[in-house]
């Protein structure tokens, strides 16, 4: 059978950074992501006993051998799931613009795991779908639902109880997400190793934790009650705590790049302008920008000034998994 699933990239608010299992990918904290509508992955697979092992296209090109690798023990978690041995044909487009910044990861593994699931005739719920794209890559389970989504960190040993949920669909508030993309110098740590040394060595590690749980409570109302203002400020201070754990690792590191901070200080000057904008940074130099609709040009035109900013990305809130026919 074949199966061909879409799942669009996510924007954490409420940054997801620590695990506490390594193996099933079980964070630290809960965390509260954007899905947005540009970027996406689209995903065709079919198992077919006559393949004497997994094949892969990637963006049109045969996969590397890492990223074979890292496909094909993820299927063979799915097929131990499903009680099948027979090997696939993968192939996978990311409508991602390459250096957008956008980690793909997130829409990668979300829509392998609908389009290989699907491909094997399994009926997986919502919540069965996001705790199996959670073990390709966390951030993954939140790609699942469109909108803004909650992943419920969950506290049980096996993570049953760790997936996503939805907190308010696409359509209920219009909002903007600019990724603003930058010369980006050297190849930051990957978010996996970044955390992983934050965990173990930062000295701000438990204040990251002490603090997480009030800004997701915060989040929350924020959303409910649409109240941008609080949303926006809650992103910010959240996104600069989670920075502020890795300057206290051993060895201490950062994502930031000079452009970085050109940006952030774009953000404070259009805000002291009466401007409501607020930045947010993942593992990376890049930097997205929340703003309303009718504001998008303004801080457009502002950020298109500073000399490290290379492209600017437009994204509205995004629809969750969709099964596509063929
Ligand atoms: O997205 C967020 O919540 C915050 C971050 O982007 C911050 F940079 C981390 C995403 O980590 P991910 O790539 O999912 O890690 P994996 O589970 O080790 O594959």
């Amino acid at each position: 059978m074949k199966a061909v699933a879409k799942a669009h990239t996510n924007i954490a608010l409420i940054k997801y950074w620590g695990k506490r299992n390594d193996e099933l990918i079980l964070p630290m904290n809960n965390s509260l992501s954007l899905t947005l509508d540009h970027f996406y992955t689209t995903t065709e697979v079919q198992f077919d006993e006559r393949l004497a092992n997994d094949m892969f296209i990637f963006n049109g090109e045969q996969a590397s051998e890492a990223e074979s690798t890292k496909i094909s023990s993820y299927l063979n978690m799915v097929r131990q799931y499903a009680g099948v041995k027979r090997n696939a044909y993968v192939r996978s487009i990311n409508h991602v613009p390459t250096s957008a910044g956008f980690a793909s990861s997130a829409s990668g593994f979300a829509a392998l795991a609908a389009a290989s699931t699907k491909a094997l005739g399994l009926e997986v719920d919502k919540k069965t779908l996001s705790m199996l794209a959670r073990q390709g890559s966390g951030s993954a389970c939140r790609s699942v639902y469109g909108g803004f989504v909650e992943w419920e960190k969950g506290n049980s040993d096996d993570g049953s109880d760790s997936y996503a949920k939805p907190i308010l669909p696409e359509a209920e508030w219009d909002l903007r997400v600019l990724s603003v993309l930058l010369e980006s110098k050297a190849k930051p740590i990957s978010s996996r190793k970044g955390m992983k040394r934050t965990v173990e060595t930062s000295a701000f590690y438990s204040g990251w934790l002490k603090a997480v749980d009030q800004e997701l409570a915060e989040m929350k109302k924020a959303i409910h009650t649409k109240d941008f203002e609080r949303l926006g400020e809650v992103t910010e201070a959240n996104a600069l705590k989670m920075h502020a754990t890795m300057l206290g690792s051993q060895p201490p590191f950062t994502y930031w790049q000079s452009g970085t901070v050109s940006v952030m200080e774009e953000v404070q000057q259009l805000r002291e302008a009466g401007i409501q904008a607020y930045f947010t940074i993942d593992a990376g130099p890049n930097v997205k920008i929340l703003c309303l609709p009718e504001d998008e040009q303004i801080v457009r035109d502002e950020l298109e000034k500073l000399p490290a900013v290379k492209g600017i990305y437009g994204c509205r809130p995004g629809p969750g998994i969709e099964y596509q026919d063929y």
